[in-house]
């Protein structure tokens, strides 16, 4: 059953699902796939030398080289003006420049036209399992790396991506590029193959199935790409081995089983298999130790000033000519009823949007002005109103990938085993216990976040955003939904952090947290602040009280701490 040409398709298919996989693991839908496999096969086939001038193997390693340079060549060209398009348009885009390359090739003179071009045949079944099994490596040790994470972390959540300090727009070219260097390998070892290849080769059908195969094998995992072409290829052969020839029911079983894995298994073939967690050792104390930390302002420095700055909507004035200062080590509280502005301000210090007019300052970067990346690199981390994990990674990969900034990148170093990535992977993985033990979340490093409970999500969102071992720290409203107990274990938390020195801007209808843990309070009502001051001059305000305090919306209830205990 299993021919040398059967075991030779399985290695293709797998290496050609495997340059899907690569963007797919980001939530980037490509299929470009083909036109970049198709470029490298003609290019390589009419540049390398023949066998019989250099010998087999060397030719293939040329055309090899060849291939991957032309296919994530023409990745970067074509990535450089679609990586800001997003699901079915990236989709569509890329398709039309697959089926511009086919018609392109099916009309040159130096590839044969529809006739095709004939090429050797040097590729043994050895050979692509071997290749393929250096493709693989490269997607497994990619997977654990600091770069892989980030590109789960971008398919999970873009924006939380952004937030966590990823550029995500190098992280997707990357991606891309490398799906261009796979897809021309493919390309080549096709080529060196078949004897006669044909622009036909590399046309819709043949993205289609590529997409399916890593989509039925899966993408959250390298293992994926691998079964999938193992499924798609050895069906068919056990069909037949079965006697189920009968001309229409072979395709039809063969379309059913992968309707079946699709409704059954969202996550394709690989999410049959464990992923194994490496759970780091219990730690408690300062986070720091091993990663590359901050140096942060001393007490009572200015870290952020905002200056007359508003953000209209249409004729909605969300925040309007707003002056503020933020001071190292302070706890502020921001408050005032639903819709006064709260999270469009918090959006703005943060850098996801940029303010219609006005000057905002933080850390150094003027917000609005430069990427999210940046803001969050210069020390600003959140947590969001409504809660950004990245769901489908563990407790503690959420952590790890909130302390993308602080940890030195690893893939390349893993490629080679050396100790020094080690080191550095276990250095992060300290890190990252150490924040969960910091919100009482460590037993829990090895569940999927989706799986947390609500008051848990919003403690790991903390320990994600503590990752980064921020100057200023932005919590929207983390104890919304919360009962009480969590509300209080949560409390305690939050003035364990501004006791350690943080700097906090805290949004929360909770009021009697508030009046608990800040220094000082903001009042924002209709996009305007109405009122600045300490705890007790807040609460004493008329102006606060008749806008809010007074209002159904604040919880005023006071928060007992004897209630919940400590995390
Ligand atoms: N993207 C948007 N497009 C249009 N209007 C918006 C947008 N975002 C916010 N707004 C409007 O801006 C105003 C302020 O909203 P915002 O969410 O900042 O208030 P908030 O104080 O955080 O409220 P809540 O306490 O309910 O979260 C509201 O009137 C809201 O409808």
């Amino acid at each position: 059953m299993l021919t040398d040409a059967t075991l030779t398709f399985v290695a293709l298919g797998a290496i050609f699902a495997y340059s899907f996989y690569a963007v797919l693991v980001a939530g980037q839908l490509s299929l470009g796939q083909a036109g970049f496999a198709s470029l490298a096969a003609f290019t390589a086939a009419s540049l390398t030398p023949r066998p019989s001038e250099v010998g087999e193997i060397p030719a293939l390693l040329i055309a090899i080289v060849i291939g991957m340079v032309v296919g994530s060549a023409a990745a970067v060209v074509l990535g450089l003006p679609t990586m800001h398009l997003r699901g079915v348009f990236l989709a569509i885009a890329t398709l039309a420049f697959a089926e511009a390359v086919r018609i392109l090739i099916l009309n040159q003179e130096w590839t044969g036209g529809a006739q095709g071009m004939s090429v050797p045949k040097v590729l043994t079944p050895g050979i692509a399992w071997a290749v393929l099994a250096v493709v693989a490596y490269w997607f497994a040790r990619m997977g654990r790396s600091r770069y892989g994470r980030a590109l789960e972390a971008i398919r999970e959540d873009e924006l939380a991506a952004r937030a966590m300090g990823i550029d995500v727009g190098r992280h997707r070219l990357a991606a891309f590029t490398t799906a261009g260097a796979v897809a021309g390998l493919y390309g080549v070892l096709w080529a060196y193959y078949v004897r006669l290849i044909a622009p036909e080769d590399f046309g819709f059908t043949a993205a289609i199935d590529g997409l399916v195969t890593a989509v039925v094998g899966g993408s959250t995992m390298f293992v994926g790409p691998l079964l999938g072409s193992g499924f798609q290829t050895l069906i068919p052969e056990i069909q037949r081995a079965l006697g189920v020839e009968a001309g229409w029911i072979r395709p039809f079983v063969a379309s059913a089983l992968l309707l079946i894995i699709i409704l059954f298994l969202p996550g394709g073939l690989a999410s049959l298999v464990r992923r194994r967690i490496r759970m780091p050792r219990r730690r408690t104390g300062t986070p720091e130790q091993g990663l590359q930390t901050r140096s942060h302002p001393a007490p009572g420095e200015l870290l952020a000033s905002l200056e007359g700055l508003s953000k209209e909507y249409g004729g909605v004035h969300a925040v309007e000519n707003v002056d503020l200062e933020l001071r190292s080590g302070e706890v502020v509280g921001l408050i005032g009823p639903n819709g006064a502005g709260k999270t469009t301000l918090v959006n703005m210090l943060s850098g996801l949007i940029p303010p219609t007019s006005g000057l905002a300052t933080v850390l150094g970067t003027q917000v609005g002005r430069v990427p999210v990346h940046r803001v969050a690199k210069a020390g600003v981390s959140r947590t969001f109103q409504h809660s950004k994990l990245f769901n489908r990674l563990s407790a503690l990969e959420n952590v790890l990938v909130g302390g993308h900034l602080v940890s030195r990148p690893t893939f390349l170093r893993r490629l080679l085993w050396l100790p020094s990535a080690r080191r550095d992977e276990l250095a992060a993985l300290d890190h990252a216990a150490r924040c969960l033990e910091r919100v009482g979340l460590y037993d829990l490093a090895g569940s999927r976040a989706s799986s947390l409970s609500y008051g848990d999500q919003r403690r790991l969102e903390i320990a994600r955003a503590l990752a980064s071992d921020p100057t200023l720290l932005i919590l929207d409203e983390p104890a919304a939904g919360m009962n009480h107990v969590e509300a209080n274990r949560l409390s305690d938390l939050i003035g364990s952090l501004a006791a350690d020195g943080l700097t906090i801007l805290l949004i929360e209808h909770n009021v009697g947290m508030v009046l608990s843990t800040c220094d000082r309070i903001v009042v924002l009502n209709f996009g305007k602040v109405i009122a600045t001051g300490t705890p007790d001059e807040i609460a004493a305000d008329a102006t606060v009280i008749e806008a809010y305090l007074g209002s159904a919306e604040a919880d005023t209830r006071p928060t007992d701490r004897t209630e919940g205990s400590h995390p």
